[in-house]
């Protein structure tokens, strides 16, 4: 097959000529937004925010009359003093604050910029798949309704409720969960912001999934916030809905494939997020630009228990298949250190 190429007037070449302005844009957040190309805090920020800008759609409601939400149109940006006073949006301010001169200085739309930024933040993280990004989402036109966005304190029931009514199964909500391999908590207990969900939270590994099923014996700072429960580590935290996901008859078997099968993690990520970054929106109005994305580098670490840990820690919830043999890091117990801020 003949596979033709653009080339942008800035020496870019690309698939479509609709895409040359993103190089431009690229550049400019990988240098000011994300550091120089890390897969820091910021980048962590930007795909929360791709998910709580996407997931604000609801066609339930849609069925009732009432409007649902546009999905991932960038109403979180565009009609922020509402969505950001949503409980579970909390904190998701400060990355649209560090996003808008951005989108201000650039010819995008919020919607696209926020899925752009996330892609190309995830590209910085070791061991991340190519996320597709597709261009041509329209202005919002409404600020989402409120409690469409999850909340790390509600049941296995409600949280696969809510991703079935925007069309994922049980799988691609573990899928998408493998975000939180590169992601921290701010604001679940104040007094310890940064605090990591796995011991690697600047590597796309399969961390997350091995330590989740840990048993959880501490609370890395103080005891009885909402939607926290005991990690195994020091410096980590588990959330309320990720200790039940692992653990629950419905996910357990999915969570734990994810487990030293980073081949699985990439494929099964990349899928889930190319459905999420469309959410209300129609593909056949949307270009494919993901040429623009990087190639992400290789994972550079191998699955492991971390030390002082081993699968007499494991709490084994899935029932078909055992735990996968893994090696225990050598020294000392683990004691995760947060992730710095911006
Ligand atoms: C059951 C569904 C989910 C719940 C209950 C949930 C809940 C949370 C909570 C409470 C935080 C900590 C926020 C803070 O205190 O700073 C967080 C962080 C994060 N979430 Fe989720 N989440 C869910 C699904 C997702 C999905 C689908 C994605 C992306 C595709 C995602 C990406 C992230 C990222 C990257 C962070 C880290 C942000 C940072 O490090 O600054 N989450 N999530
Ligand atoms: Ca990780
Ligand atoms: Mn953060």
């Amino acid at each position: 097959a003949i596979i033709r190429r653009v080339t942008c007037p800035d020496g870019n070449t690309v698939g479509n000529a609709a895409c040359c302005g993103l190089f431009a844009i690229r550049d400019d957040i990988q240098e000011n937004l994300f550091d120089g190309g890390e897969c820091g805090e910021e980048v962590h920020e930007s795909l929360r925010l791709t998910f709580h800008d996407a997931i604000g759609f609801s066609p339930a409601l849609a069925r009732q009359g009432k409007f649902g939400g546009g999905g991932a149109d960038g109403s979180v940006v565009t009609f922020e003093d509402t969505e950001t006073a949503f409980h579970a949006n909390l904190g998701i301010d400060e990355i649209i604050d560090a996003q808008k001169p951005f989108i201000a200085k650039h010819n995008i739309t919020a919607g696209d910029f926020i899925q752009f930024a996330g892609a190309i933040g995830v590209s910085n993280c070791p061991g991340a798949p190519r996320l597709q990004f597709l261009l041509g989402r329209p202005a919002a036109t409404q600020a989402s309704p409120d409690l469409l966005v999850p909340e790390p304190f509600d049941s296995v029931d409600k949280i696969l409720a809510r991703f079935a009514d925007v069309g994922f199964s049980p799988a691609e909500v573990v899928a998408l969960l493998a975000s939180h391999t590169i992601a921290a908590a701010d604001h679940v207990d104040p007094t310890i912001p940064g605090t990591p969900f796995d011991s690697t939270p600047n590597s796309f590994d399969t961390q997350f999934f091995i330590e989740t099923q840990l048993r959880g014996t501490l609370f890395p700072g103080t005891a009885g916030n909402q939607g926290e429960v005991q990690s195994p580590l020091r410096g980590e935290i588990r959330l309320q809905s990720d200790g039940a996901l692992a653990r629950d008859s419905r996910t357990a078997c999915e969570w734990q494939s994810f487990v030293n099968n980073q081949a699985k993690l990439q494929s099964a990520f990349k899928a889930a997020m190319a459905k999420l970054a469309v959410l209300g929106q129609n593909t056949r109005r949307m270009v494919d630009c993901s040429d623009v994305i990087p190639l992400p580098k290789a994972a550079n670490s191998k699955a492991h228990f971390p030390a002082g840990q081993t699968r007499n820690n494991v709490e084994q919830a899935c029932r078909a298949t055992a735990f996968p043999t893994l090696p225990t890091d050598p020294g000392p117990a683990t004691s995760v250190p947060p992730v710095p801020p911006s």
